[in-house]
C-alpha cells in the first residue's frame, strides 16, 4: 500500500494505527513490569537512597544495607542507580561468569576532565582503544625490562633509607607514613618519568597536595547524580572551580615532563637508559602492529593513571602492613625470623630474596584482606541487559563491588575475621580476583588492576628491608592496642593519623650467633 492510498483510506488508517500503538506501549508496559528487579531499600523523592549513605563511610553504610536486602541490591543516588554486589559468588558473576558484560566503566565530570575525555585505561569505557592501553601499559610499564628497573630502583631507594635511619637519632620516631610517600613517589616516577619531578619548577602547589586534590575530585560531584540542580550546586559551590585549577596544575605538571623528555633526541638515549615516557614517545611517532598509533592526549591520560592509580594505593598497603606488624608482635618475631633467616648477613634484601619469604607474602595478603585500599574498587558498568541471580539488570547499569565488607565477612573468614592472621593464607591456593573471590583488593576481571602481581612484590621489598636492618616500637611507651587504626577516604582508604614508630638497629652479632 503506498501513501496515496494510505491518504484516501485515512479515516481507517488513523484509528487502526492508534489501536496498534495502544496495544504496543501495553505490552512493552508489561514487559516492563516483568522484569525481576533487585531488592531496594525504601527511597524518597528525588535524592533516592541518598540519606541511607549519609553519616558514615559508604563502603560501611552499604554494608549494613545489604545485610538487610541481600548480596545483589539496588541503589538509587538521584538520578544514578547502582547496583551493589555484597557477596564472593555474586562477585564472581560479575568479575569471571559474565566479565564480558561488567566491564565498562562510568562516566563522571572529574573522570572526564582528568582522563583527557576518557582516553586512559583506568575510566575508559570497554573499548579496542582501552585494550590497547592496557597492554601497552603491562607490557612497557610492567614488562620485564621496566620491572629489573623498578626493583634496582626501589632497593637502591630502600639502601639510602636504611642508611638515614641508621643515623636516626636513637629512641626518636620516624613518620613512616611521609617515608613510604617518599619511597613510593621516588620509584614510580624514576621508572615513568626517569626521575623524581618533585623538585622541578612548576606553578602551582606542591606534587602532594595536587595529587591529593585529583583524588579527592575523582570521587565525583553533585552534578553527576542531580543533572540540573546538581549543576547550580557544583558551579555555587565552587567544585566546578576546583576541578578546572585541579586539573590544570596536574596538566602543567604532566605538560612539563613530557617537554623536558622532548628537549631530547630518543635516538641519543640507549634503550636501558629510555624511561617510561621516552618509550611512549617513540612509540607516538609511528603505528604499532594492530594499526594503533598513540596520541599526545593518550599519553598524558597514561601519566594521568600511573599518578593516581600507583602511588596512594602502594603507599596505604605499606602504612597499613606496618600498624598491623608492630600491633602484632607475634607476626612481627615470625616475619623478622623468617626475613633473617632466608637470607642470612647480606648487604641488602631484594625482589628475588622476598621470593623465598613465605610468611611475609602472607602477612602483605592479609593486610590486602583487612585493609582493602579501594574499598568498592572502581565502578564497573555493564554492556547489556542481563540477569544476575535471578534479577533483571538494564544496560549501563553502574555495579559497585563491596570488596572491603566481602573480605571482613565472618560468614566468608570465620569467627577470626576481624583479626590479623596472616597464617589462614596457609594452603589457600588460587589467585583472588581470578580464580577466588572471597577478596578482591585488586578487582577482577578484564578491568582487574594491572599491577596485582607486582604491587605486592614490592610492598614485600620494602617490609622485608625495614624488619631485616631494624626492630621496631611503638613512640612514648605506646602499648599495641592504643595505636590510633582509624581509617578515611573514599576512593582509597587510608590510615587517619600518621603512622610514627622508633627504629633500633638490629644488633646482627646477636642473632648471627642464634641463626648458626
Ligand atoms: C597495592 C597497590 C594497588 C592496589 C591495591 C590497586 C587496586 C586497584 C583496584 C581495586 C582497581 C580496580 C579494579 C576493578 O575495577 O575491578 C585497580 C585498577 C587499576 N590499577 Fe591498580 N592498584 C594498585 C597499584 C597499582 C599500580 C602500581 C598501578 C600502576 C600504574 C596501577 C594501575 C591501575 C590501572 C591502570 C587500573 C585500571 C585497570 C582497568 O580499568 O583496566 N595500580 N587497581
Amino acid at each position: 500500500m503506498d501513501i496515496f492510498t494510505i491518504v484516501r483510506e485515512w479515516p481507517l488508517t488513523i484509528p487502526l494505527v492508534l489501536f496498534i500503538s495502544c496495544i504496543f506501549l501495553y505490552t512493552l508496559k508489561s514487559n516492563k513490569s516483568s522484569l525481576v528487579v533487585p531488592p531496594s531499600p525504601p527511597k524518597l523523592p528525588i535524592i533516592g537512597n541518598l540519606h541511607q549513605l549519609l553519616g558514615k563511610p559508604r563502603h560501611e553504610a552499604l554494608w549494613q544495607l545489604s545485610k538487610e536486602y541481600g548480596p545483589v541490591m539496588q541503589i538509587h543516588i538521584g538520578s544514578k542507580q547502582f547496583l551493589i554486589i555484597s557477596s564472593p559468588a555474586m562477585a564472581k558473576q560479575i568479575l569471571k561468569t559474565q566479565d564480558h558484560i561488567f566491564c565498562s566503566r562510568e562516566h563522571f565530570q572529574a573522570t572526564k576532565r582528568l582522563t583527557y575525555n576518557f582516553v586512559d585505561i583506568a575510566f575508559s569505557p570497554h573499548s579496542s582503544h582501552w585494550r590497547e592501553m592496557r597492554k601497552l601499559l603491562v607490557s612497557e610499564f610492567m614488562g620485564p625490562k621496566r620491572a629489573k628497573l623498578s626493583n634496582h630502583v626501589l632497593v637502591t631507594e630502600m639502601e639510602s633509607i636504611i642508611r638515614s635511619l641508621s643515623r636516626h637519632p636513637s629512641n626518636t620516631e620516624v613518620n613512616l607514613s611521609k617515608m613510604f610517600l617518599e619511597i613510593v613517589k621516588q620509584v614510580v616516577c624514576k621508572v615513568a618519568f626517569g626521575k623524581n619531578y618533585r623538585e622541578q619548577p612548576i606553578k602551582g602547589p606542591s606534587w602532594d597536595v595536587m595529587l591529593d586534590e585529583a583524588m579527592e575530585l575523582l570521587n565525583g560531584s553533585v552534578g553527576d547524580s542531580f543533572p540540573f540542580l546538581g549543576f547550580f550546586i557544583d558551579q555555587f559551590s565552587g567544585w566546578n572551580g576546583r576541578l578546572n585549577d585541579g586539573f590544570s596544575n596536574l596538566d602543567a605538571y604532566i605538560d612539563a615532563i613530557i617537554d623536558d623528555h622532548l628537549k631530547h633526541n630518543t635516538e641519543d638515549i640507549s634503550e636501558e637508559d629510555k624511561d617510561f615516557v621516552h618509550t611512549v614517545l617513540d612509540m607516538s611517532s609511528k603505528e604499532n602492529a594492530s594499526g594503533y598509533r598513540l596520541n599526545h592526549a593518550d599519553i598524558k591520560a597514561l601519566a594521568m593513571d600511573i599518578l593516581t592509580g600507583g602511588i596512594d594505593t602502594t603507599v596505604v598497603t605499606l602504612i597499613w602492613a606496618m600498624s598491623e606488624i608492630i600491633r602484632n608482635t607475634r607476626v612481627m618475631n615470625k616475619l623478622q625470623s623468617e626475613i633473617r633467616n632466608c637470607t642470612g648477613i647480606i648487604e641488602r634484601v631484594d625482589e628475588l630474596d622476598t621470593t623465598k619469604m613465605t610468611y611475609l607474602k602472607m602477612v602483605v595478603k592479609e593486610t590486602l584482606r583487612l585493609h582493602t585500599p579501594a574499598p568498592l574498587l572502581i565502578p564497573h558498568v555493564s554492556l547489556s541487559h542481563t540477569q544476575i541471580a535471578g534479577y533483571d539488570v538494564s544496560p549501563s547499569m553502574a555495579v559497585l563491588i563491596n570488596a572491603w565488607g566481602i573480605a571482613r565477612d565472618p560468614s566468608v573468614w570465620g569467627e577470626n575475621a576481624a583479626e590479623f592472621y596472616p597464617e589462614r593464607f596457609e594452603n589457600v591456593d588460587g589467585d583472588f580476583g581470578r580464580d577466588r573471590f572471597e577478596m578482591l583488593p585488586f578487582g577482577g576481571g578484564r578491568r582487574s588492576c594491572p599491577a596485582m602481581n607486582t604491587a605486592p612484590a614490592n610492598v614485600g621489598v620494602v617490609i622485608a628491608n625495614l624488619l631485616y636492618w631494624f626492630d621496631w616500637e611503638l613512640p612514648n611507651g605506646m602499648k599495641c592496642e592504643e595505636l590510633n587504626m582509624e581509617d578515611g577516604g573514599t576512593l582509597v582508604l587510608g590510615k587517619k593519623v600518621p603512622l610514627c614508630l622508633v627504629p633500633t638497629k638490629h644488633k646482627w652479632e646477636d642473632s648471627y650467633s642464634a641463626i648458626n
